[in-house]
């Protein structure tokens, strides 16, 4: 059986990671999905290290990886290209399960030490660092000295206060500091069970081990059994569009990808680690597209304190919760958190603004004990859910729309301000690191805006529909009225 695995959802704690799965029917998704893409050409000058270690991971599996491709450098990293001919449908890599780096590796000693909360990223996680410290006396020198060294990882985790001042705007922020927090806690969770073995861990610290477990992040792929280190295969970056996935074939026992286009060689292979906006590849993978149309932005609404119908809305929404709270992200319903997607023209096709969201509009709108009673009756008779249709009263539809509309607008001010503030941020500072990390707040950020604007073009076109046929519908009473004026 073949299993397509990316990495991590949005929603999804690293620490307790979904599986991805794909089944064999993916090799004809590959090869009914041919495109015409340009990727990123680059030279592919390969120093030694990168020449010893493809000759090594064959010596080490006992078969070849790929005639096909060869390592390089791109403005990504450590790359792969295409060294002959590809075509669309090719097999341009296996790599036998015998030589991934698996969260089952973790010592039996260690993993008996473990309690079953600490997750398999930080089982790899520990893997790695035993690797690290063997040197080049570990069996996985060439793979591990290949990775990159502390310095080299752009996730937000590593960024300094000032540099995540950037991103503040985005809940990519808020999100940092919690997973940080996770981080410190997973860390307290094993360093006793560390402690334990001294000649390993004895010099290990907090830094260490987080950039151990964003290493395994960035580039492990999971299946329903463990997280796992593909060497070679874990060169390939990334490309928003592409259809190529890794795969993995449990009969055969091994990790494949097959090639989604053609290549001409000196050509960079890319691969998709998965349909991601900006706010997760920041986080998880530390970079970002210029442009991501996966890009999405996460808003809060909150019901105001002073609302006097505050708590009978909150067990009104309470009592319908789940339905309601299908696409939003909270669990307390009067700050509720919810995902846009980039909406599309109120008329064109794609992904319109997030009927939960509507929804919660309308119940924080409603100002009568007999409006919100209209809206359980309506619940109950349909589908159960909380004011998921328009009001009927079309005024307070309107108004309901309208607050989202502000709140969308003034989010636009803002996001605006963000991104000038850090165009200027570029005569100032110069670093390396902050230059790179600047790009990708504003890609970011910009993202995040374009879904914004996206979002607001769709209300206030909704709202001026809205208005427009109720100004028509009172023309067309008035008229009716001075009919019968005259008549009588
Ligand atoms: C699986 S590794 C790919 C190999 C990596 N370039 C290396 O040097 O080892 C994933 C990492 O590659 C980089 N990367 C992958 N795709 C990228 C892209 N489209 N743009 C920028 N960096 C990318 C990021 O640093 C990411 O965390």
């Amino acid at each position: 059986m073949l299993l397509g695995l990316g990495f991590l959802t949005k929603n999804v704690n690293w620490f307790q990671r979904p599986l991805r799965v794909f089944s064999s029917s993916s090799l004809h998704y590959f090869h009914n999905n041919l495109k015409n893409n340009s990727s990123t050409s680059s030279s592919s000058s390969s120093s030694q290290c990168d020449r010893d270690f493809l000759p090594w991971l064959r010596a080490k599996s006992g078969v070849e990886i790929s005639s096909v491709l060869s390592i390089g450098n791109s403005i990504y990293g450590r790359s792969l290209f295409a060294s002959d001919f590809i075509q669309a449908g090719d097999s341009i890599l296996k790599v036998p399960f015998s030589v991934h780096l698996t969260s089952d590796n973790i010592l039996p000693e260690i993993n008996s030490l473990l309690s079953n909360d600490v997750g398999n990223v930080s089982r790899l996680a520990i893997v790695v660092l035993i690797e690290q410290r063997k040197g080049q006396a570990s069996e996985w020198a060439p793979y591990i000295t290949s990775l990159p060294q502390t310095g080299e990882l752009h996730s937000t985790i590593f960024w300094s206060k000032e540099e995540l001042e950037m991103i503040k705007q985005s809940s990519v922020y808020e999100e940092t500091i919690s997973h940080k927090a996770q981080l410190e806690k997973e860390y307290l969770t094993l360093r006793p069970a560390l402690d334990e073995f001294p000649n390993f861990f004895k010099d290990t610290t907090f830094e260490d081990f987080v950039h151990a477990f964003i290493l395994v992040a960035s580039r492990a792929w999971g299946s329903s059994k463990a997280v796992s280190l593909v060497p070679f295969a874990d060169f390939l970056n990334h490309d928003g569009d592409s259809e190529a996935v890794l795969l993995i074939d449990e009969d055969k026992q091994i990790s494949e990808v097959i090639a989604d286009q053609d290549y001409t060689p000196g050509k960079q292979v890319l691969i998709s680690y998965g349909k991601y906006p900006n706010s997760t590849l920041i986080l998880d993978f530390g970079f970002t597209l210029s442009y991501n149309n996966c890009d999405q932005v996460q808003i809060q609404m909150i019901s105001p304190q002073h609302d006097p119908l505050r708590n009978l809305k909150l067990e009104l929404v309470h009592k319908h919760s789940a339905p309601l709270v299908t696409d939003s992200i909270s669990i307390d319903p009067f700050q509720n958190s919810f995902i846009i997607k980039e909406v599309r023209s109120s008329r064109g096709k794609g992904k319109g603004i997030p009927q939960s969201l509507r929804a919660f509009a309308r119940i924080l709108c409603t100002d009568t004990f007999e409006e919100l009673k209209d809206l359980e009756l309506e619940a109950v008779q349909t589908d159960g859910r909380l004011a998921r249709r328009p009001l009927k009263n079309i005024s307070r539809e309107i108004q309901s729309h309208q607050l989202l509309l502000s709140l969308i607008t003034h989010l636009i001010q803002d996001y605006d301000a963000s991104i000038k503030s850090l165009k200027l941020l570029r005569s100032h500072c110069t670093g390396g690191n902050f230059a790179l990390r600047r790009q990708m707040a504003l890609d970011l950020l910009s993202g995040e805006l374009r879904i914004l604007r996206s979002a607001s073009a769709w209300l206030d076109n909704y709202c001026s529909s809205l208005s427009n046929e109720t100004a028509a519908s009172h023309y067309k009473l008035s008229s009716l009225d001075c009919c019968l004026e005259a008549f009588e």
